[in-house]
Order: C-alpha cells, then structure tokens, then sequence
C-alpha cells in the first residue's frame, strides 16, 4: 500500500537528510526558506517547536497535498541557548561553556499532512562532557566538525571522545529524535517497508 502524497523533509541539514534515508520512506528535501528569529521570551522548548512548525507550514503552504516535515534544534547550557556557530571562535566559545558540563538539545519536529493536519514533539537529550585541556580543544576544532552544528560538536562523529554521558534518544542529538518521528509517521497512517 503506497502512502498518499508525497513526503518532504523541510530541511537543508545533511544531518537530518542522513537520518531520513535510514528510514527507507521516499521523501525529498526543500529548504524552508524561513526566518529563524523567535521571541526572546521563549524557552528553548517553545522556541524548537514554534520554529519546527514555522518551517513545515512554510513548505506546505507551496505544496497543500504534501506531508512536510520539519524540525528545529537548540542547545541549551545553564541560562545560555546556543544556535550553530557562525565561526571557528564561535564554536570555540561554545564548547568551552559545554566542557566539563551538562547541557540539553532539544529537538522540535512537526508533521503536516494534506489538508493542513499537524502533529508535533519536542524530544531533550541531556550530554555530559569530559573537561579537556584547551590544546585538546583546538584539535577537535582542527576536525571542522563544529560547522554546522547547534553545539559545535558531531556526536556521531570524532565528538563522541568528548561524551562523558548521554542520556536520551541519541539521533535526537544529530537533529532528529527518530523514535518520535516513527510515532508521527506511524499516527498519521504511514506505512513501512513498503516496495518503491
Ligand atoms: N551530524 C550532526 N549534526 C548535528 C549534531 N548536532 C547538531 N547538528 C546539526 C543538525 C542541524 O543541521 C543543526 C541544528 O540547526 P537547525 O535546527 O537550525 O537546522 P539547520 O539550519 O542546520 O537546517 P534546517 O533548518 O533543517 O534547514 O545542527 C550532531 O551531533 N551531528
């Protein structure tokens, strides 16, 4: 049984583009093309999930018989929400307040399908890092994997030698909480395994 309409990953991130191919559902990619600003006021919860939905709706309204997902994903350390670095001293900045620490990324993600139907979440994952010596931490900037990353850091990457404890759905932390997004696909009546 073939799922109705087609399905598109809101997103530009390779990372979440890499997750969604896991899955095996045919799908394509369009850049939701949105402002990412929100309301200081937010929380960091409130803000991924506000922006999760900005960006679904934002590629659904170009294509109403779609189902668009979207997804938006913050770090959240102490009373600092971190976005993804602009810069190798950006990124520098972020890892020095993540060392040594406990932070939390949260993910929103949401679902609209034809006709306008919504469903969301917000899965946090919470990451401890080993303390390491600043010349430790140029290394792992000379890794590049800082680019591109809410955080500074791949945990599915060479980053991984900085996790002291991770407690939560890991793929969340790459930029989609899989174990909810196979709840949203599941809701809405999608159908797996299924021949192209
Ligand atoms: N590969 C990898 N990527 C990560 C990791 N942590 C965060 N990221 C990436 C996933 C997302 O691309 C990015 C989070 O930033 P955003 O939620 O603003 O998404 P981005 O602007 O990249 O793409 P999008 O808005 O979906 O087009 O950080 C990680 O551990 N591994």
């Amino acid at each position: 049984m073939k799922n109705s309409g087609e399905l598109i990953l809101a997103s530009t991130s390779s990372a979440r583009k890499a997750l969604m191919d896991g899955l095996g559902l045919p799908y394509r990619t369009e850049a939701p093309g949105v402002d990412e600003h929100v309301a200081a006021s937010l929380s960091a919860e409130e803000a991924v999930r506000s922006l999760a939905a900005r960006k679904a709706r934002a590629v659904h309204e170009r294509h109403p018989g779609a189902w668009v997902l979207g997804a938006d994903q913050l770090v959240e350390v102490g009373r600092d929400v971190l976005g993804k670095p602009q810069d190798r001293d950006a990124a520098r900045g972020q890892l020095q307040r993540l060392l040594g620490h406990t932070h939390a990324i949260h993910t929103g993600v949401c679902l609209v399908g034809p006709g306008g139907r919504l469903t969301e979440a917000v899965e946090t994952t919470r990451l401890t890092f080993f303390p390491v010596p600043p010349e430790e931490l140029e290394r792992y900037l000379d890794t590049g994997e800082w680019e591109g990353c809410a955080g500074s850091y791949r945990v599915e990457g060479q980053g991984q030698a900085l996790l002291a404890k991770l407690e939560g759905d890991r793929t969340n932390v790459q930029g989609l909480p899989m174990l909810s997004v196979v709840r949203l696909f599941r809701q809405a009546g999608f159908t797996f395994f299924t021949r192209p």
